[in-house]
């Protein structure tokens, strides 16, 4: 008998997770004898179903939130003996693992991709010893104003909310020093921002990494390593055409594993959460869920 496990959490995307409940029910009974509904009610609980789901070999897993029960799910999921599909309804601001994958960001289209998915390998992000994630780490104070971020400012201006915060921090930042090695190389100097992204879309912009791919095996690191008038304002069209590598303020290389370091008290971002202190070790687990996306 095949079975699927569908969490919600009901707060995401001011509640309307509850509302899609019946029709993504609906959904995965087309392909599945039995589908069972778990709510979540704070934080882990999206973690722990996913163990769940794993430890009780359903066939599918279905999410329905945020980037950050997305996030908690795949945590749950990742190297585990076995693990199911994963699916998932996005049903937050930013969505950039949606965006990446090509999942609709209306929630009845993402449920009727349910009905007829293909199961793509995708490769996830893992701080060693700590956790795993799927879009992105930042480290830098433009960063950190995203924790910044009200409701209410998510609600009026979307995705965008993050990116004022993030350029009012532009104003009064100092460079802090970094030092990373990977895959044999070395990169050492002074840094604004530093991004590593695992897919094309960062922050809601999907031109942000436009070349990376959800299956390519790597890490694309980008650091910005000046902060001067006039240049700065080159940042915004290079960052909407897809050309942020290139521009003269940025590094940028690829990498499969990393090891990042800094001589100051620094926090690194975790798929648009509050990680933990650096140093940190992070490595690419290559084609590491089987994730729904729509038949081509
Ligand atoms: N029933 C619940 N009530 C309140 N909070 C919950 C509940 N279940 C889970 N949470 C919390 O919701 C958070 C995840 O929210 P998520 O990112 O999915 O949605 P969102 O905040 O609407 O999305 P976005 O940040 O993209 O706007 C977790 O921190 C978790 O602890």
């Amino acid at each position: 008998m095949t079975k699927a496990m569908l969490i919600i959490n009901p707060s995401s995307g001011q509640e309307k997770g509850l509302s899609f409940e019946q029709e993504a029910i609906d959904a995965l009974k087309k392909r599945h004898e039995e589908v069972i509904v778990k709510y979540t009610e704070g934080e882990n609980d999206a973690h722990r179903f996913a163990e769940e789901a794993c430890e009780e070999r359903y066939d599918t897993l279905v999410s329905m939130g945020g980037d950050g029960t997305i996030n908690e799910s795949i945590n749950g999921l990742a190297e585990k003996e076995y693990i199911p599909d994963f699916g998932f309804v996005p049903l937050g601001t930013v969505n950039d693992f949606a965006r990446a994958l090509g999942i609709p960001m209306k929630e009845k289209e993402a449920i009727r991709l349910l009905e007829n998915p293909e199961a793509k390998p995708v490769d996830i992000g893992k701080i060693v010893g700590e956790r795993y994630f799927m879009n992105v780490l930042a480290v830098g104070a433009i960063a950190e104003a995203t924790y910044r971020v009200s409701p209410e400012q998510k609600s009026k201006f979307g995705s965008l909310a993050y990116l004022i915060e993030g350029a009012r921090a532009f104003k009064n930042e100092t460079p802090f020093d970094l030092e990373i090695t990977y895959d044999g190389n070395r990169w050492e100097g002074e840094a604004y921002l530093m991004l590593v992204a695992l897919t094309n879309s960062v922050g809601g912009i999907e031109s942000f990494a436009e070349h990376a791919d959800v299956n390519d095996g790597a890490f694309h690191v980008f650091i910005l390593k000046e902060l001067s008038l006039p240049k700065v304002v080159t940042l915004i069209p290079d960052l909407f055409r897809g050309e942020l590598k290139s521009n003269e303020q940025v590094e940028y290389f690829k990498a499969s594993e990393l090891s990042v370091s800094s001589g100051e008290d620094l926090v690194v971002n975790i798929d648009g959460d509050e990680g933990m202190p650096l140093p940190f070790e992070a490595s690419v687990l290559h084609n590491e869920l089987n994730v729904f996306v729509p038949d081509k």
